[in-house]
């Protein structure tokens, strides 16, 4: 896009810009049905998450760490599958077996009740990685799996299918366990579980996380148990409520959530020597870093491997501008003169610090535009009540800190603003970040279009820096820019 044809854009779309009436900042957002349906428990369990968060900062948002919440978030956010168009890979243990994959549910020869219950939760037909993954792990003999596919592509509807399929409803005792890295994403896949086995109600399922005490000595006669590590260890060996020995299927979710988590591993190393050497393992994660993989080894023995790709993250269809301010309130006024340029579409507005975040909101709702404001002290339910709203397009302009950089998909988005540019907590470029935020835009060939808001030596040399990153790794990583016209120069404030 030429610098004149923007420019004309933003006075045209400014001339054009109702004046809005309603103006609310959305940092105590109504419940909506998402987070209504939490449970009483689930909730308690959320605040408890944020006091450690608020533990360990103040004013910048660590959210991007937070693997558990950012998970959580998407399972509270996501009705739908995401849209993939990759390729599965597989890596079979036997390369000499014949490789199944299935069109249909019927063709996995499902029980009816679980066909119906696939059907009444609304699939139609198995996703990408299902494909695969199902006729191997419905196999006979029972085959180990690893696999990974980013969030949202189905995986936890996979094993939860593979663990109704497999047990034997008329023995009374657990025969599969399900390890999930937190209380609320444990309670997240048991509410799969209760839905697919809608039809099924002789199956029954245990919740194996803290708060459900149980009296010592009795035997649980769930056939699934679902759990967080410590509790589950705890169940099979100390207080032996459940006879390991007994356990058909083992699952690991979310093993890179899990992890991140100082001890799971441990304990779900302990917990799975346990177990007989036939049972079926069973790891999923969304990410296939080296910590993973050493995990994945030391808990799947012999595995077949799935991975889903995920598309290469491209900056070529993302056209790149900075203005030159001189200070933060320069920003704000630059910020509200291209306003009715970027709420064309959908925008969503970077700032480092949630202080900064807060003020921002506050400024353009002043000045009469409506934004939603999200950062890091909110709590999970309201985070996702805050991106569903924005999700649903009910407000465009979303204002924020990297607790919404990754992981969180709002496919819509076609302006970012870098109200600040990302850096990290040495104050260096954080090219990763930039990629993420920018990388919102852009998606599925559409274009996009990203702002730098650039207010000092400093940051022009962040930025100058990030534009070296990406057009010196373009070669090894295709993460590229349009190093011909990137960043555009366009003094907007003084304008
Ligand atoms: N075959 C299918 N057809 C339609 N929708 C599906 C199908 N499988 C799963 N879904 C839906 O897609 C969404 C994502 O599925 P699921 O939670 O299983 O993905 P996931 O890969 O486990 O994600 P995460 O890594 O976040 O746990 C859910 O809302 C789920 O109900």
């Amino acid at each position: 896009m030429a610098t004149d044809s923007w420019a004309q854009a933003v006075d045209e779309q400014e001339a054009a810009a109702e004046s809005i009436g309603s103006l609310q900042i959305k940092d105590k957002p109504e419940e909506n049905g998402t987070a209504a349906n939490a449970t009483d428990s689930s909730s308690a369990a959320v605040k408890s998450e944020v006091a450690v968060e608020e533990k360990g900062t103040d004013e910048y948002d660590n959210d991007k760490d937070d693997k558990a919440a950012q998970s959580l978030l998407n399972k509270l956010i996501r009705n739908n599958l995401v849209n993939n168009t990759n390729q599965v890979e597989v890596l079979q243990r036997d390369p000499n077996s014949p490789l199944y994959s299935v069109k249909s549910f019927e063709e996995l020869r499902l029980k009816p009740q679980l066909l119906q219950g696939v059907y009444g939760l609304g699939f139609n037909r198995p996703s990408k990685i299902q494909e695969t993954a199902l006729p191997m792990m419905l196999a006979e003999p029972p085959q180990n799996l690893i696999a990974q596919s980013q969030s949202g592509t189905g995986k936890t509807a996979a094993f939860v299918l593979a663990m109704l399929s497999h047990v034997d409803p008329n023995k009374r005792y657990p025969q599969c366990l399900c390890v999930s890295p937190t209380y609320e994403l444990a309670l997240q896949t048991g509410k799969v579980i209760e839905l697919m086995g809608k039809h099924y109600p002789e199956v029954r399922l245990v919740y194996a996380i803290r708060g459900n005490k149980l009296q010592r000595g009795m035997k649980l006669e769930e056939q699934i148990v679902i759990g967080t590590p410590g509790t589950m260890l705890d169940w099979c060996g100390k207080f032996k409520f459940i006879d390991p020995k007994k356990i058909m299927v083992f699952v690991l979710d979310e093993a890179d959530v899990m992890i991140a988590t100082q001890g799971h591993q441990d304990q779900s190393i302990r917990i799975q020597r346990m177990l007989p050497k036939n049972c079926q393992m069973l790891l999923f994660s969304a990410t296939f870093e080296e910590t993973v993989w050493n995990f994945a080894q030391r808990i799947v023995p012999e595995p077949n491997i799935i991975k889903l790709k995920r598309e290469e993250e491209t900056l070529d269809t993302i056209k790149q501008y900075y203005v030159l301010c001189n200070s933060r309130e320069e920003k704000f006024q630059a910020l509200c003169n291209i306003y009715g340029a970027i709420t064309i579409a959908q925008a969503m507005i970077f700032c480092h610090t949630r202080k900064t975040a807060g003020w921002l909101a506050g400024e353009l709702s002043r000045e009469g535009h409506q934004v939603a404001l999200l950062s890091g002290e909110m709590q999970v339910e309201q985070r996702a009540a805050v991106i569903d709203r924005f999700r649903d397009g009910k407000e465009k302009v979303l204002v924020t800190t990297n607790v919404c950089a990754r992981g969180i998909d709002v496919e819509q988005v076609s302006v970012v603003i870098n109200f600040d540019l990302p850096v990290d907590k040495d104050g260096n470029p954080d090219n990763e970040t930039y990629l993420h935020r920018i990388g919102r835009t852009g998606r599925f060939g559409k274009r996009g279009l990203a702002i730098n808001m650039v207010d000092s030596k400093m940051s022009m040399n962040i930025l100058n820096r990030i534009q070296e990153h990406f057009s010196k790794s373009a070669v090894t990583t295709h993460a590229r820019t349009h190093t011909h016209n990137l960043l555009y120069t366009q003094t907007v404030a003084s304008s």
